[in-house]
C-alpha cells in the first residue's frame, strides 16, 4: 500500500482537469439580457482596475457577464489575481473560466465585489437572496473594500418591495426555522412562507445547509430598511436577512435603449451611453 501511494506521488502521470459545468456565455439574445451585459460591462471597466488583485465574485444572471469582461481584460492582468466566490455558481464561473480561486477566509480583505441584486432603491439599499446565496453575498460586501451592484432596469426602484413581490430572503438555521416564521409574521410579514424547491420534494437548502425563508412585509416597514434588518436579525436562528444597507459604493442598471444609469452612494445619478456593441 506505502509503495502504491509512493510510486503515484512521484509518478509524472498529468492529472486530469475536472470536468466544466459551466458553459460559455452566449451572446443575449433579449433586450434584458443585453441591458445585463450593459450593466456588468460598465461596472468591471469602472471599477475593476488592473492594481486589484483580490476579487469577489457575487450570484445571480447578471454576474456571467462581469466574469466575461474581467477575462476579457487579459491573462497578462488576471495573472496574480485571485477571485473569491459567493457561492456554487460563481465558483463554477470562476474555475471554468480559468481564473484563480481563492476563498475569504484565505483573503478577508477584497478589493472589489460586483454582486447582482434582486432590487435596488435610491439609497442603494437592495434585496438579494433570490437565489439563496445572500449569506456569503453579505460576507463578500463586507470584506471588499468597494461593492458595486449589476442588475437590469427591472431591478431600479424607489422603494424595496415595488418589484420583488416575494419578500425578504431570511436564510434560517434549519431546526429553528417554525420558531423564525412565526417570529416573522408576528412581525409583520403574514405570508413569511418557508422556500420549497422547484425540481426537488421540501425546503431548498443554501450552501451552507440551512433554510431560507421569504418574508413580505407591508410597505410602511420596507420604508426603513435598516430597522427592518436590524429586527430580523436579531431573532434567534436567523444566519442572515436578505436586506443589504449603506453598504453599496455604485449600481448599474442596463436600460432597454442602450444606456446605463449609474446610481451612487451620495444620491448622484448617472446616465452613461454606453460603448459596449449591441448585438
Ligand atoms: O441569492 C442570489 C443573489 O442575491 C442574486 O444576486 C440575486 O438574486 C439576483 O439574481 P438574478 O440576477 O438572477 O435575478
Amino acid at each position: 500500500m506505502k509503495n502504491c501511494l509512493r510510486t503515484n506521488i512521484l509518478s509524472d502521470k498529468v492529472v486530469p482537469e475536472r470536468p466544466v459545468t459551466t458553459p460559455q456565455v452566449p451572446p443575449p439574445a433579449t433586450v434584458i439580457e443585453e441591458a445585463k451585459r450593459l450593466a456588468a460591462w460598465t461596472a468591471v471597466d469602472k471599477h475593476v482596475l488592473p492594481e486589484h488583485k483580490i476579487i469577489g465574485i457575487g450570484s445571480g444572471s447578471t454576474v456571467p457577464y462581469v466574469v466575461e469582461r474581467i477575462v476579457a481584460q487579459g491573462p497578462e492582468v488576471n495573472e496574480g489575481r485571485i477571485f473569491i466566490p459567493t457561492g456554487f455558481q460563481s465558483k463554477e464561473l470562476i474555475i471554468s473560466s480559468k481564473l484563480q480561486l481563492g476563498d475569504v477566509d484565505q483573503y478577508p480583505t477584497i478589493d472589489v465585489t460586483i454582486d447582482g441584486a434582486d432590487e435596488v432603491d435610491g439609497d442603494l439599499n437592495c434585496i438579494k437572496g433570490g437565489g439563496a446565496c445572500h449569506l456569503r453575498e453579505k460576507v463578500l460586501a463586507e470584506a471588499a473594500d468597494t461593492w458595486v451592484i449589476v442588475a437590469d432596469y427591472r431591478k431600479n426602484s424607489q422603494l424595496l418591495g415595488t418589484n420583488w413581490k416575494q419578500g425578504v430572503p431570511v436564510e434560517v438555521a434549519p431546526f429553528a426555522f417554525a420558531k423564525v416564521l412565526l417570529n416573522l409574521q408576528r412581525l409583520g410579514s403574514e405570508k413569511a412562507a418557508l422556500r420549497m424547491g422547484k425540481a426537488k420534494a421540501g425546503p431548498i437548502v443554501t450552501d451552507n445547509g440551512n433554510f431560507v425563508i421569504d418574508a413580505p412585509f407591508p410597505e410602511e416597514q420596507m420604508k426603513d430598511p435598516y430597522t427592518l434588518l436590524a429586527r430580523v436579525k436579531m431573532l434567534t436562528g436567523v444566519v442572515e436577512v436578505g436586506l443589504f444597507c449603506h453598504m453599496a459604493k455604485a449600481a448599474y442598471f442596463g436600460n432597454q435603449d442602450g444606456s446605463v444609469t449609474a446610481k451612487w452612494h451620495d444620491g448622484k445619478v448617472e446616465q452613461i451611453a454606453s460603448d459596449v456593441p449591441s448585438q
